[in-house]
């Protein structure tokens, strides 16, 4: 049954959303920009771009939901590595799919919403304060949304320290986002 649930959670992770939006369009969206809710709001629009962000959220909300099924305590945290892995390598679409950081933001606001909403709330900050202090003016280095994200995860590694599942969870999470990442940072989408 446990295993059933992480190889779920992959399966749903796996549908990548804004790969799906441009193919609706009838475009491949990664071959311009990332397949995440941001990269769609720069290709395809504001409402494509929400919407994608929203549905990704979705799917991790929808695996830590059914993660209350589950019985063996590593159960949780690989089925919040499956959602994001399926995400970020997704079995449907050659393993090119987003960041991962919004299938993360769904799993834990539905798991531990509220050191979740603060990490959100530093991660919102990190983007702003990078984004007037460096990116405007240079647009160079990485995206203002996962440079925040970087301080989002490490404040919520930080809250759930005393929260053994929790913690498990986010830091398997955070280990495929860092390796997807540097993947992307070297140009192979
Ligand atoms: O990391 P993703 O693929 O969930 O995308 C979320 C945002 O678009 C990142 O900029």
């Amino acid at each position: 049954m446990d295993g059933l649930l992480v190889a779920l959670s992959y399966l749903v992770g796996s549908l990548a959303f804004g790969v799906i939006a441009g193919l609706l369009r009838g475009t491949d969206i990664r071959r311009a920009d990332l397949p995440g809710g941001s990269g769609v709001f720069r290709q395809l629009g504001p409402a494509w771009g929400v919407a994608v962000a929203l549905l990704d959220m979705a799917k991790g909300a929808v695996v830590a939901y059914l993660s209350v099924f589950a019985e063996h305590p590593w159960t949780v945290p690989l089925m919040a590595l499956g959602v994001v892995a399926g995400h970020t390598w997704p079995l449907y679409f050659g393993f090119r799919g987003g960041g991962g950081i919004a299938p993360t933001l769904g799993f834990f606001l539905y798991l531990r919403p509220g050191p979740t909403l603060a990490a959100l709330g530093v991660g919102l900050l990190g983007v702003l304060l990078y984004y007037l202090a460096y990116w405007r003016h240079t647009r160079r280095g990485i995206y203002p949304i996962p440079f925040g994200a970087i301080w989002g995860y490490a404040y919520l590694l930080y809250a759930l320290r005393t929260d053994p599942k929790a913690l498990s969870a986010v830091l398997l999470v955070a280990l495929a986002v860092l390796a997807r990442g540097l993947q992307i940072l070297m140009r192979r989408r």
